[in-house]
């Protein structure tokens, strides 16, 4: 059996977690040779809501299992963890868009960079989920100066999964057969579901669809499929938004699938001529606990109009945060 990891939730008793937190002591995330203890981060109110959730993580005797710690300071729930997922954040509501809790979560994130910047292992794997995810996992960022910006990454992979069953759906074949597409960009209605690179059972997948299929109907559904999920349900994803955290994690940590890539949002090094230091969604493969930018994504017109827009996006709400911004 290997040493057990450490690994940060925070918003342990929200609804994301109550998904989230199981599979991650089920070993989905880590593997099932890897113990994890869970060090799980509330605000002081829903403290007894997160214990009685450790009671039902207690009660799964899930033999990856090797500790709990349920806190309310930031300072206790990052000590020298090895991995961090970001929920703890207020959720949109309907007819809002996700940049409209800049204002109320932000704060949030500049505390957590900084606890982790002091407390956590330097080799960090840091997520964020909580929303606005880039922005959010910028502040974090900046707020953590001795850790490498690589290891902070925001949430894009509810977006390629959601894509992923598009494209699938459309076109009769299964999950499995689709490879190869991409998120550009903000986790936002501004995304870009790009399927220019993209197979369907060795098929070019833009050779399969109409052009007016994929802008009128793909792109804007892919957008706007956390809002529907909002107006159908009354509250936002949560186990689609665990699922995706899972495999974000899982695929960083043990390595993505030979001859596919995945979308994440990650420090942009001026790839695809986005500005250097935003958390911008790339195509990225990962190995060896390392992602890499996939290069020479040939982008046409189209294309580089969108990843612009949700540039120009994630530069606005950038801008909106300065304060925070060290
Ligand atoms: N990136 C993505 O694809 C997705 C992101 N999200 C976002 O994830 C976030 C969480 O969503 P839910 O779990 O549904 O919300 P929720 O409201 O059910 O849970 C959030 C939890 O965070 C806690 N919390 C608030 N401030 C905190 C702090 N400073 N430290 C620790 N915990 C804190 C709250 O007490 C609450 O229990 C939201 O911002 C939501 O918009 C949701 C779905 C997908
Ligand atoms: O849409 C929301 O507010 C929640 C979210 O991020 C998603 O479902 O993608």
């Amino acid at each position: 059996m290997k040493a057990p990891v450490r690994v940060t939730v925070t918003g342990a008793a929200g609804q994301i977690s109550y998904s989230l937190l199981f599979r991650i002591a089920a070993g989905e995330m880590l593997g099932k040779d890897q113990p994890v203890i869970l060090q799980m981060l509330e605000i002081t109110p829903a403290l007894e809501a997160l214990k009685g959730v450790a009671m039902e993580l207690d009660d799964c005797a899930f033999p990856l299992l090797a500790g709990m710690v349920c806190t309310d300071d930031a300072n206790v729930a990052f000590k020298d963890t090895d991995y961090a997922l970001l929920v703890g954040a207020r959720p949109r509501g309907p007819g809002m868009e996700r940049k409209d809790l800049l204002e109320a979560n932000a704060a949030i994130f500049s505390v957590q960079g900084k606890a982790i910047n002091d407390h956590a292992n330097k080799n960090i794997k840091v997520l964020v989920v909580g929303n606005p995810a880039n922005t959010n996992a910028l502040i974090a960022q900046r707020n953590a100066p001795d850790i490498d910006p690589r290891q902070f990454t925001a949430m894009t992979r509810l977006d390629h999964n959601r894509a992923q069953t598009q494209i699938a759906q459309k076109t009769g074949k299964t999950i499995n057969d689709v490879k190869k597409l991409t998120i550009w960009g903000n986790h936002s209605s501004t995304q870009y579901p790009d399927l220019h690179q993209a197979t369907v059972d060795g098929a070019d997948a833009m050779g399969l669809i109409e052009q007016s299929w994929y802008e009128n109907e793909f792109i804007p559904v892919v957008q706007q499929r956390g809002a529907a999920i909002i107006k159908a349900r009354g509250a936002s994803s949560a186990a689609s938004a665990a699922n995706a955290a899972i495999f974000h994690m899982r695929d960083w940590a043990l390595g993505t699938t030979e001859g596919d890539w995945v979308s994440m949002g990650v420090y942009s090094d001026g790839s695809y001529g986005i500005e250097k230091g935003l958390i911008y969604s790339f195509p990225c493969v990962c190995k060896n606990g390392d992602w890499e930018i996939v290069q020479g994504v040939s982008i046409n017109e189209f294309s580089k109009a969108k990843m612009l827009a949700t540039e120009k996006e994630l530069q606005e709400e950038r801008d909106a945060v300065k304060a925070l911004l060290p």
